[in-house]
């Protein structure tokens, strides 16, 4: 099977620093993997590298089988659609409605009117946003956006999620609920989910795999029961992800 990603020594410098070192991971189709780590770790950088928005300065990145590194313009645009991506907070348009949000990504599919507001109704009844289609982005809740922006990210039918910052505006029983959703979709269409977070708390028990993150170093990869164990000797862990050893 092709794996869904694999990084390969990658290296990113930003601001004259190595922003990430040496990162090597690598995900099976329809997994579901969990970054986490402190701000500034490098997670956001990791993920723009994932959706091809930013290039490595070293080191081999392959999504859905695809060397980044060699795929020209129009290759790029094929492969963006099979990813779906949920970026940090506040990418929603404040000029369009929740529906002309939604419908962005089909903008250049060759899809009736019909066939887009049907996707559209679909992803809104998914994530509980029904009625909703006519509001503006700045009369909903935080936890609404953030639930727009993955329906948003969702209305294509992607093969792989990406989401960045997965508690981010979503309460804990929120985030629980569209994990939730999300694992319809893992069962029914083999979603690939690569999603990150300051602390493994929300997905720890839904992810196959965690990767720790500590200024752009890789610090474990593994299971979510691997990561408890080795939390419980390794103080850079727990230094890493709760603060104190
Ligand atoms: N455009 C940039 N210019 C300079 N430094 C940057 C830039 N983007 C990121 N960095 C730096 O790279 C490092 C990694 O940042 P990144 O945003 O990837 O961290 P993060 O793990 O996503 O943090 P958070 O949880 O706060 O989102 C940080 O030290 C950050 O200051």
């Amino acid at each position: 099977m092709t794996p869904a990603l694999v990084l390969d020594g990658v290296y990113q410098h930003v601001g004259g620093r190595m922003a990430l070192d040496d990162i090597r991971l690598s995900l099976s189709e329809g997994a579901w993997l969990l970054i986490c780590g402190p701000n500034g770790a490098g997670k956001s950088l990791l993920t723009r590298l994932i959706l091809g928005l930013d290039r490595p300065s070293a080191g081999t990145i392959e999504v859905l089988g695809q060397d980044l590194s060699r795929l020209g313009e129009a290759a790029m645009v094929r492969l963006r659609g099979d990813i779906g991506a949920v970026l940090q907070r506040g990418s929603l348009l404040s000029d369009y409605s929740v529906l002309d949000n939604l419908l962005l990504p089909l903008r250049n599919a060759p899809m009736s009117r019909y066939d887009m507001a049907r996707a559209a109704r679909l992803v809104m009844t998914l994530l509980g946003l029904d009625g909703l289609e006519n509001h503006m982005p700045r009369g909903l809740s935080l936890g609404q956006q953030r639930r727009v922006e993955l329906a948003r990210a969702l209305i294509h039918q992607p093969k792989l999620l990406v989401w960045d910052g997965l508690s981010d505006g979503l309460d804990p029983t929120v985030a629980r609920e569209t994990l939730g959703v999300l694992r319809t979709l893992r069962e029914n269409r083999k979603l690939t989910l690569i999603a990150t977070d300051n602390v493994p708390d929300a997905l720890a028990g839904a992810a196959d795999r965690v990767a720790v993150m500590e200024r752009g170093r890789l610090l474990f990869e593994g299971t979510p029961q691997e990561l408890e164990s080795a939390g419980a000797t390794r103080l850079d862990l727990r230094a890493a992800l709760w603060g104190h050893p």
